[in-house]
């Protein structure tokens, strides 16, 4: 229905357009986006030099299959939570929930792209692999079919599976489980609750009405609030573990400890004063934060790894 509708507006050609968002919507392109940076600075992390040609060969296959596996999850959790997203404001509109896209075609793009990733990621390593597999089932599973619907703590379980992309880049280069590509997944792992809960506070209403139970429907705003400051609060620490074991420098620190105090800030404002417009800065802020933060640790191991300054 709203096909032909654009097609007899505006013609074929923004019709074709339009299926190309639609499904380009279903990958959530704007968070693969970001997870797919923080896979490439665990890549550069892993390098003690400059990457060769032939790195650089594997650095992009690596990233392009894991770019599918991340979508593949993304299209079915568009899928499994149609339902959900059909009574959220922010979400009703997605092409499934809103059936623009049947759940047949989802499906089908949804294998396409994540058999495609397999065949891409054989070719860099079994480790890589296995491990994006992982990341993939715990975001698809585990945390949108299993954990969503049954407990708050969904996104703190189901946080691993967003959390692991430095480790993958960084077995793409080098496929061993390292200690301090550990800390990067511990780091993402730290930010997501504040990232997620802020959402979930000036979303409450939309979670309330599809039923989902995330904390601020579970427990309340306060108590939400709460967690969001003590969650910070550990993620400065988080954050410093790359200081203090000596694989980043105090340019780092530095800096990252300019990210954190912008991050505390918004956390106890938002913990003392609870207004939405706080938990919505707080949420964009979460994603300028983990930028700011790879970008640091990346150009710091550059610096002094790769140049050789310092
Ligand atoms: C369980 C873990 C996570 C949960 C539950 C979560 C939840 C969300 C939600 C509900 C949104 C709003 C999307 C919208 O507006 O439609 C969002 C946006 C976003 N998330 Fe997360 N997130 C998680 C992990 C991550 C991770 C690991 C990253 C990156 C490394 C990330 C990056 C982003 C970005 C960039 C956006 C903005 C997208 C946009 O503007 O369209 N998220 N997240
Ligand atoms: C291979 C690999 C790196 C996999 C990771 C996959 C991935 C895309 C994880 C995304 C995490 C995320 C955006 C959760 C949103 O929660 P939600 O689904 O409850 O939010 P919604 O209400 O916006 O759908």
């Amino acid at each position: 229905m709203a096909l032909s509708t654009t097609i007899n507006q505006t013609g074929s050609h923004s019709s074709y357009r339009t299926i190309f968002n639609y499904y380009l919507e279903l990958c959530k392109p704007k968070v693969v986006a970001v997870m797919l940076i923080t896979s490439m600075v665990g890549m550069g992390l892993a390098l003690e030099s400059i990457p060769t040609l032939n790195q650089m060969g594997t650095m992009i296959i690596a990233l392009t299959g894991i770019a599918f596996c991340a979508s593949s999850s993304a299209v079915i959790n568009h899928v499994v939570d149609r339902w959900r997203d059909q009574k959220m404001r922010r979400t009703r509109k997605r092409p499934v929930a809103a059936g623009n896209l049947p759940v047949v075609k989802a499906l089908l793009f949804a294998a396409g792209l994540l058999s495609t990733g397999v065949l891409l990621l054989l070719n860099v390593n079994t480790l890589c692999l296995l491990l994006t597999l992982a990341a993939t089932l715990g975001y698809a599973v585990m945390y949108t079919l299993i954990l969503k619907p049954i407990t708050p703590q969904n996104i703190t379980i189901g946080g691993i599976a967003g959390a692991l992309p430095p480790l993958l880049g960084w077995t793409a280069i080098s496929p061993t489980i390292n200690a301090h590509a550990l800390l990067l997944v511990l780091i993402i792992f730290t930010w997501t609750p504040p990232h997620f809960w802020a959402l979930a506070l000036y979303r409450v209403d939309d979670y309330k009405k599809a039923q989902v139970p995330m904390l601020p429907v579970t427990h309340g705003q306060k108590f939400t609030r709460l967690h969001i400051l003590l969650y910070s609060i550990l993620l400065v620490l988080v954050t410093a573990l790359p200081w203090i074991t000596q694989f980043s420098s105090w340019v780092y620190l530095l800096f990252v400890s300019y990210l954190n105090l912008k991050f505390i800030k918004l956390a106890w404002q938002l913990f003392i004063e609870g207004t939405d417009a706080l938990a919505r800065k707080l949420f964009k802020y979460s994603i300028v934060y983990l930028l700011g933060l790879f970008g640091a640790i990346l150009a710091d191991h550059m610096v002094r790894h790769w140049i050789g300054l310092v």
